[in-house]
């Protein structure tokens, strides 16, 4: 059976080094992935088009010179952006299809599919291939995605993904999700895993048990949180397992080596956490934010993660994290 592997590392990657990718580093790791037959990756700021902002992070380079320099080294492979409608624009969606980019992956909360229906209709318009992207899943019950990604296949979606932002779903939690998908909807259906609890390869085998056609990973699993599957670890998996993936897995694991150790800022490891933000289930992109607000407010980040869990965060509240650090800080300056 053949499966789409896509990978992330030039935009989930992005969160971990800070976005700080440079047109260099784009070019030759796209060069790599181009060589290494993998059919789709994607770049972009880490929180998608438009996600360089003081909110986010300020990119070092401009993503659009990041996505034409990543498309003039493909020859069969396709390059993806994703899109979260409120901090990209349509208009940022039509700068990147007029460089050559194939596929656009439009990511909403996992409750509010209805705020992608335009930039999914444009997709389709400009004759992108068309993702709906379900972020949070672990958030929302079974009927709920079904009733979400019914909403993005009307809106002209051709794949569905269950994402699994915070890496905190365990396999059974992504078996449910994506056999109630295959079932009710016609288009195909994808999955895109964090590592935070070490279940992320285990989660996607899953999910192509229960159905998924296109699985996501990214090379040294470089990735917001503990990262996501490794690329080169899922391509050697897949072909144990039997799935044809048409990937070299020599040249993707030379690509990895290197392009992307040299450019990590950190081991891409599950720390204390990264740990965390799957137990609380916990957006995994928010790590280097609580990092951040741990030290200028002299909190322990994990308490900041365990609130912020609690509270029931969704992307695009990285501010709250901040309001939580100084909350707690002054908790503990009152407590004798
Ligand atoms: C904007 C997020 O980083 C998208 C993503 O990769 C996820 O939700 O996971
Ligand atoms: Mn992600």
């Amino acid at each position: 059976m053949k499966l789409n592997v896509l990978d992330v590392t030039l935009r989930d990657g992005s969160h971990s080094v800070r976005h700080s990718f440079t047109v260099e580093q784009v070019r030759a790791a796209a060069k790599g992935l181009n060589a290494s037959g993998v059919p789709y990756f994607e770049v972009s700021h880490g929180d998608g088009l438009g996600g360089s902002s003081l909110q986010y992070g300020l990119s070092k380079t401009d993503e659009l010179k990041l996505i034409e320099a990543a498309v003039s080294e493909c020859t069969t492979s396709q390059v993806s952006v994703l899109l979260l409608p409120g901090i990209g624009t349509k208009e940022d969606l039509q700068s990147a299809a007029s460089l050559g980019v194939k596929m656009a992956r439009i990511a909403t909360h996992v409750t509010e599919a209805d705020i992608g229906a335009q930039h999914i209709e444009l997709a389709r318009s400009l004759g992108l291939k068309t993702v709906g992207f379900l972020m949070m899943s672990h958030m929302a019950p079974v009927e709920k995605i079904v009733e979400q990604a019914k909403l993005f296949e009307s809106y002209g979606a051709e794949i569905v993904y269950v994402t699994d932002s915070a890496g905190a779903m365990l396999p059974k939690d992504v078996t449910e999700r994506i056999s109630a998908l295959r079932q009710a909807l016609q288009c195909e259906i994808g999955f895109h895993a964090h590592n935070n609890l070490s279940m992320a390869l285990a989660n996607t085998i899953a999910a192509i048990k229960a159905g998924a056609t296109y699985v996501d990973g990214s090379m040294r699993a470089l990735g917001a949180g503990a990262g996501n599957t490794q690329t080169e670890v899922m391509a050697a998996v897949l072909e144990r397992l039997g799935y044809e993936t048409g990937i070299d897995l020599y040249n993707l694991i030379d690509t990895a080596n290197d392009v992307i150790a040299p450019l990590m800022q950190q081991p891409q490891e599950i720390t204390g956490s990264s740990l965390i933000l799957g137990y609380a289930g916990v957006y995994s992109s928010f790590l280097l934010h609580a990092q951040n607000a741990a030290e200028q407010f002299g909190i322990d980040e994990r308490d900041i993660l365990m609130k912020v869990g609690e509270m029931k965060a969704v992307g695009g509240q990285e501010d709250l994290i901040y309001e939580v650090a100084q909350n707690l800080a002054s908790k503990r300056e009152v407590v004798p």
